[in-house]
C-alpha cells in the first residue's frame, strides 16, 4: 500500500509496528515522533522512520493511517488532541496499547467525527523497551487483537489488517471489555505476581545476601517479565483497576488454600496443586506465539570455559543458523551450568542441536 504512516511513540512496539509496515509496503512513507530525542535518533539510524516530526500537528494531519504506540495514559491524552486536528477524511487511526476499554472510550470524539478508530493490540513483546529493542519479526504468529467500534466499516479493519500483514500475526476481533478481561488474566496479573516476587527476594536479600547471588533458574525465568518498563505497567494497572482488583482477590484466595494445605501437611492435595497446574500448563499450545511465547529452546551442557559461548556461536554461525537469544543458567555459583539458545522455529534448533553434536560433545536437548 503507498500513503504516509505516522507513529507516535517510537519504541519497542511502535518501532516493531514500522518495520512490519515498511517490510510489507515499501513505498509507505513512515513519520515518527517521540518524546525522547534518543529513540527518534535510533530510529532514523536503523531505518525504522523516513523522517521525524516535533508536533503531532504536523505528522497527523496528511497521515493516511496514524499507528500510537505509546503507554496507555499518554494514548488518551493523544487521542483527545488528535480529536481537535484537521485530519484526513479516511485516515484509519490504531494504537497498541495493552489495555482497550479506557483507549476505546477516549477515542470517542474522534469516532464522533467520523474517524474510523480501530483499538489494537498486538501481543508478544519483551521486557526490553525503545527503539533497540524493535524487531521486525516480533509479532510473527502472535494473536493481534482488534477491538472495532460498531460504527467502524468492515473495510476499514481489512484496510488495518493489510497495512498490518507484514506482523505476519493473526488478527482476532474482541470487544474491549473481553479484551481486558482476557489480558488481565494471562498478561497483566501475572505481572503484579513476577514484580512482587522481585520486591519479596529484595526484602529477604536484606537478610541474607546470599539471596541474590542464588537466584538463578526458575526465579530468573518467572520474574523475567519484571525488567519491562514500570511507566507502561503503572498505566496498565491504572486503566485495568476493576479487572486487577477481582483477580487479587481470587489470587488471595488461592493462596489462603495452599497456605492451608501446606499448614495441615496435606501431602494429597499439595500434589494434585501441582498436578493441576502442571497438566493446564502443559496442554497451552506452545508452538503458536501467543500471550504465552513460543520458546524454541535448545539447552546444551557446556564445560566452565570463557570462550565457551563463542565456540558454540561460532559453529552456528559458520552453519547460517541465526539465534534469538542466549543466556546461562547458572546451576552452580559461579560456574557455568546450561546454555540455553533460542531458535525463531524449530526448523533451525534442530538444526543447531545436530550442528552442535557434530562438532562438540556437549549434550544437547531440546526442551
Ligand atoms: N512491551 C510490550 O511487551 C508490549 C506488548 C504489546 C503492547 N504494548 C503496549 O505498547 C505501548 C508501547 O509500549 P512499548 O513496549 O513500545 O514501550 P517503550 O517504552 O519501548 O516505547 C514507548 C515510547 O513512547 C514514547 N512516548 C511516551 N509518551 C509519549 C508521547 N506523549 N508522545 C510521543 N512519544 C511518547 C516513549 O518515549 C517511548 O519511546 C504501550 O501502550 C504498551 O502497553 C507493549
Ligand atoms: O514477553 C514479554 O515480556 C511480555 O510481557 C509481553 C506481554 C505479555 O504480557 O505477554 C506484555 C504486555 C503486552 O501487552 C503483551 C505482551
Amino acid at each position: 500500500m503507498k500513503g504516509k504512516v505516522f507513529v507516535i511513540g517510537l519504541g519497542l512496539i511502535g518501532g516493531s509496528l514500522a518495520m512490519a509496515v515498511r517490510h510489507a509496503h515499501p513505498e509507505a512513507v513512515i513519520v515518527g515522533i517521540d518524546l525522547s530525542e534518543k529513540n527518534i535518533q535510533l530510529s532514523r539510524l536503523l531505518g525504522i522512520i523516513d523522517d521525524s516530526v516535533s508536533s503531532l500537528e504536523a505528522g497527523a494531519c496528511d497521515a493516511d493511517l496514524i499507528l500510537l504506540a505509546v503507554p496507555v495514559n499518554e494514548t488518551v491524552q493523544i487521542l483527545a488532541k488528535l480529536a481537535e486536528l484537521d485530519l484526513k477524511r479516511d485516515v484509519l487511526i490504531s494504537d497498541a496499547g495493552s489495555t482497550k476499554d479506557k483507549v476505546v472510550k477516549a477515542a470517542g470524539p474522534l469516532i464522533d467525527k467520523g474517524v474510523a478508530f480501530i483499538g489494537g493490540h498486538p501481543m508478544a513483546g519483551s521486557h526490553k523497551s525503545g527503539a533497540g529493542a524493535a524487531k521486525l519479526h516480533l509479532f510473527e504468529n502472535a494473536f493481534y487483537l482488534l477491538t472495532p467500534d460498531e460504527t467502524v466499516e468492515e473495510g476499514k479493519i481489512e484496510q488495518l489488517k493489510e497495512w498490518l500483514i507484514g506482523t505476519r500475526a493473526n488478527f482476532l476481533v474482541v470487544t474491549p471489555s473481553t479484551h481486558d478481561r482476557l489480558t488481565g488474566v494471562i498478561s497483566h496479573f501475572p505481572h503484579i505476581v513476577a514484580s512482587g516476587l522481585v520486591k519479596q527476594a529484595e526484602t529477604y536479600s536484606k537478610e541474607n545476601e546470599l539471596i541474590s547471588r542464588l537466584a538463578a533458574g526458575g526465579f530468573r525465568d518467572i520474574t523475567r517479565i519484571a525488567s519491562s518498563s514500570p511507566e507502561m505497567w503503572r498505566d496498565i494497572l491504572l486503566h485495568n483497576r476493576d479487572v486487577l482488583l477481582v483477580l487479587m482477590n481470587d489470587w488471595l484466595k488461592e493462596m489462603e488454600n495452599v497456605k492451608e494445605l501446606v499448614e495441615n501437611e496435606d501431602s494429597e492435595e499439595i500434589l494434585r496443586f501441582f498436578k493441576d497446574a502442571k497438566t493446564f500448563r502443559d496442554d497451552l499450545p506452545t508452538h503458536a506465539k501467543g500471550a504465552i511465547p513460543a520458546f524454541y529452546d535448545l539447552y546444551i551442557d557446556v564445560p566452565d570455559y570463557a570462550g565457551v559461548i563463542s565456540e558454540i556461536t561460532g559453529y552456528l554461525a559458520q552453519e547460517g543458523i541465526s539465534l534469538t537469544n542466549i543466556r546461562i543458567i547458572e546451576t552452580r555459583e559461579e560456574i557455568y551450568g546450561v546454555l540455553v539458545i533460542s531458535f525463531q522455529t524449530d526448523v533451525d534448533r534442530i538444526k543447531a542441536s545436530e550442528c552442535i553434536s557434530r562438532h562438540t560433545e556437549y549434550e544437547t536437548i531440546l526442551a
